[in-house]
């Protein structure tokens, strides 16, 4: 039913609407196995952790050899824009991928993203032929701002990275999402299905995630309830919710019940 419903970004479309993070699982037999559960086509993991002197070989990504997956390294890390671009570019030139998901935090407590110069980077990634996808705060007019300087989707978080609080502010959701002509993926902060129904019953293209999943008791399990709660959360998005009422309607008629 949702197999004609797919995701387009940057030229490429994809039936699954889940990026997951390769980072804090228990050990990289549970890496493989949530990631097959989850039947992401997107998979992100930051350009720091990785051996760019021989990708082919690094310890993240080796393990998951055989499994075709669209990257989408991120700049973690970098505290600056000029400092996410330099990341980018050597990840480009290693041959990892022309996708890249900017990602810029100088507070180490909160490590929300920093708005002016994840526009900067933006801006100029996007002229250099990058795909690119700003990891950035759920601010409509700084989402608005993104689009108009080349990303290929924008992807606000739902809460601080690891916190597991999910959606903290749907109204502002609600309104990127009403706003955007490229696709809205929540990014960061979501701790179970439930969020991740609600992202995408807001209207969300797809969801970004990592905790969650990684730590969660079970992560293969999770792992697959997040795909399913995806799921559940488009076609209810799809399908149009009734709207919410103050008084009851009954399920049946009543009128001639007193007359019999
Ligand atoms: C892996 C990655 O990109 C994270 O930085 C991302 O923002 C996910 O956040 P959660 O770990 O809260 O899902």
């Amino acid at each position: 039913m949702l197999g004609q419903d797919r995701l387009e970004i940057g030229g490429k479309s994809f039936s699954s609407r889940f990026m997951i993070g390769t980072g804090r699982y228990p050990n990289p037999y549970i890496q493989q196995e949530a990631i097959k559960a989850s039947e992401a086509e997107i998979l992100t993991f930051a350009i720091r952790r990785v051996n760019l002197d021989a990708p082919d070989e690094d310890a993240i990504l080796q393990h998951l050899d055989g499994m075709n997956f669209t990257y989408l390294p991120n700049t973690s890390g970098a505290k600056t824009a000029d400092e996410a671009v330099r990341i980018a570019r050597l990840a480009k030139a290693s041959g990892i991928s022309n996708w890249i998901k900017v990602e810029i935090s100088v507070n180490e407590k909160t490590l929300l993203p920093d708005p002016i110069e994840t526009l900067k980077a933006t801006e100029i990634l996007a002229k250099e032929g990058f795909v690119v996808l700003p990891y950035t705060s759920d601010d409509p007019v700084l989402c608005k701002r993104l689009e108009e300087a080349g990303a290929a989707a924008v992807m606000p978080g739902g809460a601080p990275i690891g916190t597991g609080l999910g959606i903290l502010n749907p109204y502002n959701l609600g309104l990127i999402v009403e706003e955007a002509n490229v696709p809205i993926i929540v990014d960061a902060g979501l701790g179970s299905a439930m969020d991740i129904a609600q992202a995408m019953e807001l209207g969300a293209s797809g969801v970004l995630m990592n905790t969650p999943v990684a730590k969660a008791k079970d992560p293969i399990k999770m792992a697959r309830a997040m795909k399913l709660a995806i799921e559940a959360g488009r076609l209810s998005y799809l399908a149009g919710r009734i709207p919410k009422k103050k008084y009851a309607t009954a399920s049946s008629k009543l009128e001639n019940l007193s007359s019999k």
